[in-house]
C-alpha cells in the first residue's frame, strides 16, 4: 500500500493532543502525526486509544505515536498522566487541549466539581499547569486550547454561582466553560510573555463529531441541525484547520494571548479580555484543583 512519507516540519517535536479519538482532537492529532511529530494522544478509553493509535499510524505513516489514559474531569487521572508523561519525555514542544463536552444536565465529577467546568476549564488548566516545566524546556513552545464562538453567549463567569448549584443550564454552562478557555488563555500568555511559550485559542466552526452525544442522540441531531440552520457544518479534518495552524505553522510561533478561527485572528468577547476576570478565575481555579501558587 502507498504510504505518503511524512513531512519533517514537526520532526523531533513533542505533541500532546488531548480528545484525540474523535473529531477535531483526532483530526488534529493525524495532522501532527503526517508533519513527523512524535505525537501522544490523551484518552479515556482503552480500547478507543489502542484502535486510534494504530488507525494514526496506519494512515500517517508515522510509527511514534502513543496513548496516556485519563478521565480529564478527575483530577488524579490528570495528575497520573502529566506523571507518566513527564517520566517517558520529559519535555513538551505542542499541548492542544481539545478534550470537551457539554452537559444538558447538571452533574458532579468524581471530586464533586460541576462536569462542565470540571472537564472543559479544569482539566484544560491543571494538565497545563502540570506540564508547564515541561513546555518551557521545549521552548519555544506552545499552548493551543479549543474554545468556541459559544463563550459570546456568556457575559462573564458567575463567579457567585461558578458551578450551577442554584441555577443550571447546560448550555450556559458550556458558553461559561468555553469563556473560561479563553480567559485562562490570557492569563497563561500573560504569565509566560519572553519565555517563547505562546498560548493562543481557537474556534473549529460547528462541527459533525461526536460533540453532544453523551447526552443522547436527539440531542447529538439537535446540535448537528443547529448548526446546519446556522448555515455551517464542517467535518473534524476542516474543523481541525485552526488548532494544526497554531500547532504547527512557523508563523505562528510568534503569536500570543490571540483568539483565532482557522488561521485568522479574531477579536473574542470583552467578557473574555477583563484581565482581572481573568485573574480572579485563575485564583479560583487554584483553589480548586490545589495546584501551588508560582
Ligand atoms: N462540535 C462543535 O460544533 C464544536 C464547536 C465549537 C467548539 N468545539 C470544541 O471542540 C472540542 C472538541 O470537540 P469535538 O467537536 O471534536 O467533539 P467530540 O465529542 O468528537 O470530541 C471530544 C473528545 O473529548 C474526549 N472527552 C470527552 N470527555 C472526556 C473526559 N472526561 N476525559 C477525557 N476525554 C474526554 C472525547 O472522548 C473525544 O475524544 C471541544 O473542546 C469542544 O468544546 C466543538
Amino acid at each position: 500500500m502507498f504510504r505518503p512519507a511524512p513531512d519533517s516540519q514537526l520532526a523531533g517535536r513533542i505533541c500532546l493532543v488531548t480528545g484525540a479519538t474523535s473529531g477535531v482532537g483526532r483530526a488534529t492529532a493525524l495532522a501532527l502525526a503526517r508533519r513527523g511529530a512524535t505525537l501522544v494522544i490523551g484518552a479515556r478509553n482503552p480500547a478507543k486509544a489502542r484502535a486510534t493509535v494504530a488507525a494514526l499510524r496506519r494512515q500517517s505513516g508515522n510509527t511514534s505515536i502513543e496513548a496516556l489514559l485519563a478521565d480529564l474531569s478527575v483530577q488524579g487521572e490528570i495528575h497520573r498522566l502529566a506523571r507518566e508523561f513527564r517520566e517517558r519525555y520529559g519535555r513538551l514542544d505542542v499541548l492542544v487541549n481539545n478534550a470537551g463536552a457539554r452537559f444538558l444536565e447538571r452533574r458532579l465529577s468524581a471530586d464533586g466539581i460541576e462536569m462542565t467546568f470540571a472537564l472543559n476549564h479544569l482539566g484544560y488548566f491543571i494538565l497545563t499547569n502540570l506540564l508547564l516545566k515541561e513546555l518551557l524546556t521545549g521552548a519555544p513552545g506552545r499552548v493551543v486550547n479549543v474554545a468556541s464562538e459559544a463563550h459570546r453567549l456568556c457575559g462573564g463567569i458567575d463567579f457567585e454561582d461558578l458551578q450551577g448549584e442554584r441555577e443550571y443550564q447546560g448550555k450556559a454552562a458550556y458558553a461559561q466553560s468555553k469563556l473560561a478557555n479563553l480567559l485562562f488563555s490570557y492569563e497563561l500568555a500573560r504569565q509566560l510573555d519572553g519565555t517563547g511559550v505562546a498560548v493562543n485559542a481557537v474556534h473549529p466552526g460547528n462541527v459533525l463529531s461526536g460533540f453532544s452525544r453523551n447526552n443522547g442522540w436527539l440531542s447529538w441531531l439537535r446540535h448537528l441541525a443547529g448548526s446546519l440552520a446556522a448555515g455551517e457544518l464542517r467535518l473534524p479534518g476542516r474543523a481541525a484547520q485552526g488548532p494544526i495552524y497554531l500547532a504547527s505553522a512557523p508563523e505562528a510561533a510568534r503569536v500570543s494571548g490571540r483568539y483565532f478561527v482557522d488561521a485568522a485572528e479574531h477579536q473574542s468577547s470583552e467578557a473574555s479580555r477583563e484581565g482581572a476576570a481573568a485573574k480572579r478565575l485563575w485564583e479560583v481555579s487554584l483553589r480548586l484543583t490545589k495546584l501551588a501558587k508560582g
